[in-house]
């Protein structure tokens, strides 16, 4: 069977990547499609702490100084050694970093600035990450870095703003992923 697909889910910090990818997990995991597609969810970030991928840690900005070659090391082990059918979610903050062969699909997950505000504030975020986010958000900066560093036609933006947009959102992209395997399917039959 050949390998599932890549899906970068970026956006902001806050704006709902990891609750959004941990419901699409399990949902493909759920769902009734023969045979089945599942999408593993891949919490870069987390993977960067748990792993070491970095090279020390930023008091002023409270996050990894991270190291992008060895994230990009460990991330092709783990596309390489996927078992057959598998896709994978990619779910963090920046997306340029992939090389351009990488993603079947790039979706970016957009939030009114006030309710991100709000979200980061609750998590207790220094005000300057707050800020900085904030801003980020308005001028749309994870947007405009998805669509300079990958074809126009494989990124999405969609509006992550309430539940009902998160399960709506889940909802389309596990129909594009159903779409894009019998698409795989019919391209590998017409080549024999
Ligand atoms: N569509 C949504 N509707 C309502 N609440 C949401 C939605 N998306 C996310 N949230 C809430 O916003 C907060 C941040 O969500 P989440 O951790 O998924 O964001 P994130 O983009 O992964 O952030 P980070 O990049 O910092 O990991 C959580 O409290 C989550 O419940």
């Amino acid at each position: 069977m050949a390998p599932g697909p890549i899906i970068v889910l970026t956006g902001t910090p806050g704006t709902g990547k990891t609750s959004t990818a941990q419901l699409l997990a399990s949902s493909s995991s759920s769902s009734s499609l023969s045979p089945p597609l599942p999408l593993q969810h891949i919490n870069v970030g987390e993977l960067i702490r748990d792993k070491a991928l970095h090279d020390g840690w930023d008091e002023e900005w409270q996050s990894w100084d991270v190291n992008e070659d060895k994230v990009l090391d460990e991330l092709e082990r783990i596309i390489d050694d996927r078992p057959d059918g598998e896709g994978l979610i990619l779910d963090w903050h920046t997306c340029d970093v992939y090389p351009e062969r990488w993603p079947d699909l790039v979706v970016v997950l957009r939030c009114d600035h006030a309710l991100l505000w709000e979200r980061l504030e609750k998590r207790n975020y220094p005000m300057n990450k707050i800020q900085e986010n904030n801003e980020s958000e308005i001028m749309q900066v994870v947007l405009d870095e998805a669509q300079a560093s990958y074809p126009a036609e494989i990124v999405v933006e969609l509006k992550s703003e309430t539940p009902e947009d998160m399960e709506r959102n889940v909802e389309r992209i596990l129909e594009w992923a159903k779409v894009w395997r019998e698409q795989r399917a019919r391209e590998a039959e017409e080549e024999g």
